[in-house]
Order: C-alpha cells, then sequence, then structure tokens
C-alpha cells in the first residue's frame, strides 16, 4: 500500500493539472470536486461520520419503503458475498446509510471504519468514496484503497452502484465495501457486477411494488432470463403511455430514440409506438408461455429485443388524476396541476412524493409554464407551513442581490439602514426559499450560498457570527443549467445541491389537457369578476392554433382581455387578440369543402350572419369564402 504521504502528494499533484498514475477518470475527477468544489484537504484526514441517532431516524423513515423493497435483494447479495467479509451499505440520494448487513464480529472495526448504520458517505464530506461518486455521476463505480480522498479510508474497497426510481431519479446507492483486499483493484470486478445486478433487480422490484395497475413490458437481449432478470422494464397504462421505468428501461428507450442530453422524466407520457414496433394491443402478445420468436420486438433503430408482458394487478383505473402511479393520495394544492395531461400527471406524482421530504428540487420549464405556481403548490402541500419567500435572481439588480439575500449587519456599508436588515433567506426559515432564474445568480453568490446550504448557517454582509437557516430550497430555471456549467456560468457542486430532484413542465402547446386548463382558468376568472363565462367553439379552435411562447401566462392574460371584451359572457373569436384572429374558416370537416360551406349555409336559412355566429367568425369571412 502507499504510504500517506505519497498519496497526498499525488492528490496536489492532480490538483494542479498533473498526471495522475494509473488512475480511472472518475476517480480523478472526483478528486478535483474534492480539492476545487467542497475545499477538501488531502492533508487533513477525518474519521468516518456517523450521523447522531435522531437524524438517522428521519433518514430511515425517509427510506423505508425503499428499505423493505429492497431487504430480500439485499439479504441474496450479502449471503453471495459474506464469506469474503464484504459488507453491505444502502445509502439514501444523500449519502447517509439507511441499511446495513455485516459480521457483527467485526463490529467495533467496520463503525470506526464507517461501514456502519449512519455512516454519512457524501463526497463533500467524506471525499471520495464510491457512494459519493456514484451519487455525483450516477454510474456504478470501484474505489479501491488509494482512490479514496481521506487517507482514513485508504484502506478500504468499495463498490457502488446506483439505485433510480420510477421516475428516472437517484434515490438510493447500494454498496459493498471490505476493510482488507488484495492490492489489485481489478479483484473488484465481480463485486462491481454483484451489486450493479442487485440495484437492477431492487429497481424492478420498486417498479412492480409501484405501477399495480399498469402493465409492465420487460426487455432482454437474450431469451433466456427474460422472464425472471430481465436488463430493462417499462410501466404502460392503458393508453401504452410510459409511467415509469427502470434505468435498463431509459437507456433501451434513449438507445432507440438517439438522442442524448435528456433524461427519464422526459419520456413519462411518450407512447410506446414512438420506440418500438408495437401497439398498446400487442401487449398480451409476449405473455409467458409464448416462444422466443414470437416475443421479439423490433425498436424503431432497428435493434432487436426480447420482450415478455406482465398484465396489470388491479385493472380498474383510478379516474381523475386524484391518485398518483404510487396509488398516493395527491395534495389538495397539487390537484389543479393536471387535467389530463400525461406529462403532467407524472409531474404531479412526482410532486407529490416530494412535496413533505427536505429534498432541494429543481424546477424547469419555459418561461410562464407555471414554475413559481408549482414552487407555491409544494409548499402549501407542506403541513408544516412556515413563510414562502421567493426572489427572482434576474430581476434584482446584481449590486444589490448579495445584500438582499444575506441581508446586513447595522453599518454595514455606507447607506445601510441603521438597525441591519433581515435577508430573504434568513426571512424563508422555517418554511421554503423559492429562487427564480437561480442560473442568473451571480457566480461569487453562487459560492456564498453553497455554503449557507452545506452549513445550514447565513452570515449577513459586514456580521461576524453566523445565524442558523433551515428551509426547503425550490429553485427554477428556463435556461438548462447544465449549458451554464459547461460555460464556466454556473458551478456544477451547486447545481448538484440544488438539484436532488427535477421537475420539468412542458411548454403549453404540448399539453394534451389544453381545453380543460382554458375551462379552469375561465372558471377562476369568472370566480373573480362574478360572472360565467363560455367559449364560441371557433374560439377554441383559435386558441389552439396559436403557438403560446409565453405559456400559462399568455393563455391567462389572452383569456382575461377576452373576458372583458365578451357580450355577456359568451367569447367569440374577435375578443382574441389580432395574432390570434382566425383568417379564414376553421378546418374543420365540415367547413372544408364548398358543399358543406353551402349545407351549413342552408341549415342557417341562407342567414350569413347566422352562420358567421355559429361559426364563431366574422361575416366577411364567409363572405370571401363563398366569393371563392
Ligand atoms: N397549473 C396552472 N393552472 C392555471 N394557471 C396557471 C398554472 N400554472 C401557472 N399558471 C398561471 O400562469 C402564469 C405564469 O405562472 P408562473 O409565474 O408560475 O410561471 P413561471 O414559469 O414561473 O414564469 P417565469 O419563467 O416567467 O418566471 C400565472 O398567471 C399563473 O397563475
Amino acid at each position: 500500500m502507499v504510504s500517506t504521504l505519497s498519496h497526498i502528494k499525488e492528490i496536489e499533484r492532480v490538483a494542479l493539472g498533473g498526471q495522475a498514475s494509473g488512475r480511472d477518470t472518475p476517480v480523478v475527477q472526483s478528486w478535483l470536486r474534492c480539492v476545487h468544489d467542497y475545499q477538501l484537504d488531502p492533508a487533513s484526514a477525518q474519521e468516518a461520520y456517523i450521523v447522531p441517532e435522531t437524524t438517522l431516524k428521519e433518514h430511515r423513515e425517509q427510506a423505508e419503503e425503499l428499505i423493505r423493497i429492497g431487504r430480500s435483494g439485499l439479504e441474496t447479495l450479502f449471503n453471495q458475498i459474506a464469506e469474503q467479509h464484504y459488507v453491505l451499505l444502502l445509502s439514501d440520494a444523500r449519502g447517509v446509510t439507511v441499511d446495513f448487513m455485516g459480521d457483527p464480529t467485526f463490529d467495533n472495526q467496520l463503525r470506526k471504519a464507517g461501514l456502519y448504520l449512519g455512516s454519512e458517505w457524501s463526497e463533500s464530506r467524506a471525499g471520495t468514496c464510491a457512494v459519493g461518486a456514484c451519487i455525483v455521476s450516477g454510474e456504478p463505480v470501484i474505489i479501491h484503497q488509494d482512490d479514496h480522498f481521506d487517507t482514513s479510508h485508504i484502506g478500504l474497497t468499495c463498490t457502488a452502484a446506483p439505485i433510480f426510481d420510477t421516475l428516472g431519479d437517484l434515490t438510493a446507492v447500494l454498496d459493498i465495501s471490505q476493510l482488507r483486499s488484495p492490492t489489485a483493484k481489478a479483484s473488484q470486478q465481480l463485486a462491481l457486477h454483484l451489486v450493479a445486478a442487485t440495484a437492477r433487480r431492487i429497481e424492478f422490484a420498486n417498479l412492480m411494488a409501484r405501477t399495480r395497475n399498469d402493465w409492465v413490458l420487460r426487455l432482454s437481449r437474450s431469451p433466456d432470463f427474460l422472464d425472471v432478470d430481465p436488463d430493462a422494464a417499462i410501466a404502460l397504462d392503458g393508453a401504452g403511455r410510459v409511467t415509469g421505468l427502470t434505468h435498463g428501461g431509459f437507456n433501451a428507450l434513449a438507445r432507440t430514440m438517439k438522442l442524448t442530453g435528456f433524461s427519464a422524466s422526459d419520456l413519462i407520457g411518450e407512447k410506446i409506438d414512438s420506440f418500438f414496433e408495437m401497439e398498446i394491443d400487442d401487449l398480451p402478445r409476449f405473455m409467458r408461455g409464448k416462444t422466443g420468436g414470437e416475443r421479439m420486438l423490433r425498436a424503431h433503430d432497428g435493434a432487436v429485443f426480447f420482450a415478455s408482458s406482465l398484465a396489470p394487478v388491479v385493472t380498474s383505473r383510478q379516474a381523475g388524476g386524484i391518485l398518483s402511479k404510487a396509488q398516493e393520495p395527491v395534495p389538495r394544492a397539487l390537484r389543479d396541476l393536471s387535467l389530463g395531461d400525461p406529462t403532467m400527471e407524472a409531474v404531479q406524482a412526482k410532486a407529490a412524493k416530494l412535496a413533505g421530504r427536505d429534498i432541494a428540487i429543481l424546477i424547469q420549464g419555459e418561461t410562464g409554464t407555471g414554475k413559481e405556481y408549482l414552487a407555491r403548490a409544494l409548499h402549501d402541500s407542506r403541513s408544516d407551513g412556515g413563510p414562502f419567500v421567493a426572489v427572482n435572481c434576474a430581476a434584482i439588480p446584481e449590486h444589490l442581490i448579495e445584500s438582499e439575500l444575506f441581508g446586513y449587519a447595522p453599518g454595514a456599508f455606507t447607506g445601510a439602514a441603521p438597525k441591519g436588515k433581515t435577508g430573504l433567506i434568513e426571512a424563508a426559515s422555517g418554511g421554503t426559499l423559492f429562487l427564480d432564474e437561480i442560473g442568473d445568480m451571480p457566480l461569487a453568490l453562487q459560492s456564498r450560498f453553497l455554503r449557507v446550504l452545506s452549513e445550514g448557517e447565513v452570515v449577513p454582509v459586514g456580521a461576524l457570527k453566523p445565524r442558523p437557516v433551515r428551509f426547503k430550497l425550490v429553485s427554477a430555471s428556463h435556461q438548462p443549467l447544465q449549458s451554464l456549467i459547461d460555460a464556466g456560468r454556473f458551478r456544477a457542486d451547486l447545481f448538484y445541491r440544488i438539484n436532488a430532484a427535477t421537475l420539468r413542465l412542458p411548454p403549453l402547446k404540448e399539453r394534451q389537457d389544453f381545453a380543460a386548463l382554458v375551462d379552469q382558468i375561465l372558471v377562476r376568472i369568472g370566480r373573480d369578476n362574478a360572472e360565467t363565462y363560455r367559449l364560441q367553439p371557433a374560439t377554441l379552435d383559435a386558441l389552439r392554433r396559436h403557438d403560446w411562447p409565453g405559456n400559462l401566462r399568455e393563455l391567462t392574460n389572452t383569456l382575461k382581455v377576452a373576458a372583458a371584451l365578451s357580450d355577456g359572457g359568451l367569447i367569440g373569436p374577435d375578443c382574441l387578440p389580432d395574432d390570434l384572429q382566425p383568417d379564414r374558416l376553421p378546418h374543420s370537416a365540415e367547413t372544408s369543402d364548398a358543399d358543406a360551406l353551402r349545407a351549413a349555409l342552408q341549415a342557417c336559412d341562407n342567414n350569413i350572419s347566422a352562420l358567421a355566429r355559429k361559426l364563431g367568425v366574422n361575416r366577411s369571412t364567409i363572405h370571401r369564402r363563398l366569393n371563392r
């Protein structure tokens, strides 16, 4: 084994841009994050950290279902490896070990080494380690002996694989570790294979437990293990839309689309026939008992899989979208979010699960898609209340944003209020801090904010003492933060802190519940004006044809104006702005040709005004069409 000193020197050399001697790329990347992002010092050894009993209880409660579902997989794995003196850790997405199996004879040594229940293996605390590196990269990884950053851990060998939930978010990490191991890293390849296979099985068990009302399509490249240990699994609703998937399922679908840079949640709601040469009615064809040949399934990119389908356990569909895919009740504040759009239903189900948890949420979506609306709904769903403080990082001038966010001490600078000022971060303590357009936060403030998140304290400008703060963080951005990171304008470590889970709002023009949304907004406007509004069919047609670059905000404003211009609450197309005016008759079947137009006119006793009223267009439009 290498000496402590040479290990420290190697990390320092790598941090200064030097070559690493035969290290794997994930190890080098993690070392660089430790030095540059978390400012860890390789020369200062920190023993493993075990969280206090009460904190562990909270983490275990949050991971309770996963622990239950994963238990049999963990036991099987442990039986395979216990003789080699491996221990097994299941950590949550924050790196805290919530389940553990090891040989009790070595309890003391294992506890001291941090291979124990409650140990925290986040990268920012423990330095390069398998659990931490796996949380950051989302990939299986071996961190062997002096791959570890901290010299306290360089005796250990640790191998970890991620576990993703059915909507594609990393929810846990499975790790197996040994106190002592052969020097060669290659000795751990079998361990890597075992953790990755167990993680895959846990994801599958989780998908099966959560999608009892749906079909499950299992896929493998070979027919032999298709029914017992498939490579991938995808849950589908009665209309053939994706409602959940394992990580293997995500990879399989992503490969058929030949797309990169998108996440599993982008695939939720997509129809299965956009990936494979099959319809929903073909699912029974792939059930058990069919021959291998009958179960072949071709993807649109030409790849061939063996497919096996499982019918829903409960066939009655829940009406109204009030129950999420996991059959958890959706809190009242989140119920209005989707009126039948599959993508929004997935967002709603995910939001319902996240709302009560202390998990930092990032909402992505074009301008006006309802990011703040969703942030507030998440806040209103929490039983512990507290203030909701919304800050638009793009709207505050750069020279003011620091004092606005952090506050300042009395006399901190010329022109400051004599009593000082409480910052918005502190004002959100006990509630929710909503940071809109977080991509516009200046870089220097990003580092300060990162410290607030890691230490749970805020230091106002000019103040000497930090003040404790505890808030739920919801951030939003209309720009893809990954591209800001690539451009050096956003810190990657802050990105990981604010983005424990992502909710992605679809643009309005892609929503399938458009008409219901229009109705809902009109009911709200009607309530404010003590009026009842109705739309002429042609008005809805015109609304549907518009592109809505301003999304829900533009739609809400358009409907407010249209309601104000309506006569007796009936909204005709003439109440819409110029760019939405139908310049020709609607393309409906009855009016698309001359015969249909004549028939429609006759039905109105050849009264052009009556036909124009019925179709919701101007009389001049009818005249123009008749002339043509
Ligand atoms: N689910 C919804 N149902 C009805 N109206 C909504 C919904 N979501 C948002 N709105 C309305 O759309 C408008 C824009 O919403 P919001 O401000 O939340 O969007 P945003 O994405 O935060 O916008 P920006 O990117 O400009 O900050 C608001 O008037 C809001 O009331």
